[in-house]
């Protein structure tokens, strides 16, 4: 049985449609992330299942059972589910184990488990506004996970974080869904924080799911431009560049446009499979340098390891086996 079953969800605002019928499924253990840009309904739809909100249309069940709306019941949300808001609050003034041992449904020792795998198993006796704000973030979510949740829904928990704490909440953020089994459903609008974490990753755009796969199949196979853009740079070659790969196997275009991505081109001496070029531009990256390459009228973007290159230099560009989607 799934743990989470969402069929036909809507809601509008005023005249506007928010969410345009919204259905996935969860299964227990699973970890989903739900990406799109500013505005496409991720928040909306995260409070939806949560009960926190009221759909216009469609159902959530949790298990075998509806997750009623706001306007249902008289306390919002559900006792199976923990949802932690962008915008959420401690109480202030309170020793963090004050505010940990309030509705405490785990053991002791279940407890010590997960405030070692948050990071937190040191600042019991600090109090709550003597806390960063990454530290604050993972007592809140101690906090949520005391009550032995069902699902943790996490809206938008990387930003505002800096990247210190960003890298500590991936890791306990892997290290929860290995040890603790929880079932997650977080929103990002930077993709790429959600890449190594997810099991599963919903692309939305304008209150509707334009894509779901592996965190490979959105990357490599984006169904359009708008997910290829979210999850980074990419090129799209026009047909007398993308000719020059045409015999390749699997680049023949049939009407589609060849995308690779930056780190999929590859410079070389030359040859006939490959598209002649000059440098106009080096960027340095830290990790490598992104060179951008005038070819047949159009600028392609190749991450290279070194940049020693100087304008105007000619370069072949050639593709990596496999390195290629039709888009
Ligand atoms: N209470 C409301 N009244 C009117 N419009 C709303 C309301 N809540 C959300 N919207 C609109 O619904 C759309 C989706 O908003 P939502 O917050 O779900 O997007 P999001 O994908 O979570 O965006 P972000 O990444 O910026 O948090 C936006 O256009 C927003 O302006």
């Amino acid at each position: 049985m799934n743990l989470l079953t969402v069929s036909g969800l809507k809601k509008k605002e005023g005249q506007n449609p928010i969410l345009q019928g919204i259905d996935f499924t969860l299964q227990t253990n699973e970890k989903l992330a739900i990406v799109g840009e500013s505005g496409a309904g991720k928040t909306t739809l995260l409070k939806l299942v949560a009960g926190l909100s009221q759909a216009d249309e469609g159902t959530v069940m949790l298990e075998d059972k509806r997750v009623r709306g706001v306007h249902e019941k008289l306390m919002p949300g559900h006792p199976g589910i923990a949802y932690l808001s962008q915008h959420f609050e401690l109480w202030n003034n309170y020793r963090v184990e004050e505010v940990l041992s309030y509705s405490n449904k785990l053991t002791d020792e279940a407890s010590e488990v997960l405030y070692r795998t948050l990071h937190i198993d040191h600042l019991a006796k600090r109090k709550t506004n003597e806390l960063s704000g990454g530290e604050k973030q993972r007592i809140a979510m101690a906090r949520l996970l005391n009550g032995a949740p069902k699902l943790f829904i996490l809206d938008e928990p990387f930003s505002n974080l800096d990247l210190g704490h960003k890298q500590i909440l991936k890791r306990v953020l892997n290290d929860l869904g290995e040890q603790l089994h929880t079932t997650f459903i977080l929103t990002s609008h930077d993709p790429l924080d959600t890449l190594a974490w997810a099991d599963r990753i919903i692309v939305m755009k304008n209150g509707q799911i334009v894509q779901e796969g592996t965190p490979e199949e959105v990357y490599k196979q984006p169904v359009n431009e708008y997910v290829a853009s979210l999850f980074g740079p990419f090129n799209l070659l026009n047909d007398a560049n993308a000719q020059v790969f045409a015999a390749l196997p699997g680049m023949k275009q049939d009407g589609k446009q060849l995308l690779v991505r930056p780190e999929n081109f590859r410079l070389v001496a030359g040859g006939s499979q490959a598209i002649k070029g000059n440098v106009e531009r080096v960027n340095y990256m830290g990790s490598h340098y992104e060179i951008e390459i005038r070819s047949n009228n159009q600028v392609l973007t190749v991450r290279n390891v070194g940049g020693n290159f100087q304008k105007g230099d000619e370069v072949f560009i050639t593709i990596t086996p496999g390195g290629g989607w039709l888009l």
